[in-house]
């Protein structure tokens, strides 16, 4: 018996209910914006998460690699240089060691992964490999987290100014560039992932695709917060 596919409408609600499994809840975030984190848990998450914002770029370098469409990859190369920047555009890696510098931390001490924990190289190396061996429109809906992402910066932003005076905020700008590349990347992955998944089997599997990133994002806060309990 085979199943009959979801219209995009339901389709679509069907991905964002993922929101619910979204690391906006994980207590770490939850005490991050209620202001009640310390300065060392400050510096463990923006240590260990550089090593999530290091691969993503290789992450969409695996996509483009598995992606027949030329289309797509015209689109999708430029969040590569979103993050590695280009010879007159600061990218988000570097970014990120600006905010690295605003709590505190030296880049070469962020650079060299001395306080990067085994369960967050795990977790974000499983995203890299997912991306690399399942098909690319899986891959392309595993981004799609990014739709949950806005309001969680936004929060972050908010939380960071009011609660965290000693972090400079020029070293925010991370965030700032993202509330507005997150909205525009996800709908464009919602476009490719709502053409490209018809059958109710592909459907589904980019459902699971989208869960399974929620996953990643869970653990590596998991490891994050069992590594800087104070
Ligand atoms: O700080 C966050 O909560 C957060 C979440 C996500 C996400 O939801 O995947 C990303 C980012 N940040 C981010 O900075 C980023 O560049 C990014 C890229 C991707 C992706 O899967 O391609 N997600 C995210």
């Amino acid at each position: 018996m085979t199943t009959t596919p979801l219209d995009t409408d339901g389709f679509v609600a069907a991905l964002r209910a993922q929101s619910r499994r979204y690391h906006d809840q994980h207590p770490f975030h939850v005490r991050m914006n209620a202001g009640q984190l310390s300065r060392r848990q400050i510096q463990g998450w923006v240590a260990n998460r550089f090593y999530y914002q290091q691969n993503i770029p290789r992450k969409d370098a695996a996509i483009l690699s598995n992606c027949p469409d030329v289309g797509v990859r015209r689109r999708w190369v430029r969040r590569i240089l979103d993050h590695d920047g280009t010879a007159d555009r600061e990218g988000g890696i570097d970014a990120w060691l600006r905010l690295a510098e605003a709590v505190e931390l030296t880049r070469a001490e962020v650079c060299d992964e001395r306080h990067l924990v085994p369960g967050v190289r795990f977790a974000v190396d499983a995203y890299v490999t997912f991306a690399r061996t399942r098909p690319w429109v899986e891959a392309v809906a595993s981004s799609l987290t990014e739709l949950f992402a806005p309001d969680l910066m936004a929060e972050r932003l908010a939380a960071f100014e009011r609660c965290y005076p000693w972090i400079d905020r020029d070293g925010l700008r991370y965030f700032r560039t993202r509330l507005v590349r997150a909205p525009r990347d996800a709908e464009h992955a919602l476009q490719v992932v709502t053409e490209h998944c018809r059958s109710a089997d592909e459907q589904e599997r980019a459902v699971a695709a989208l869960s399974f990133k929620c996953e990643v994002l869970w653990s590596i806060l998991d490891a994050i917060d069992q590594a800087f309990p104070d």
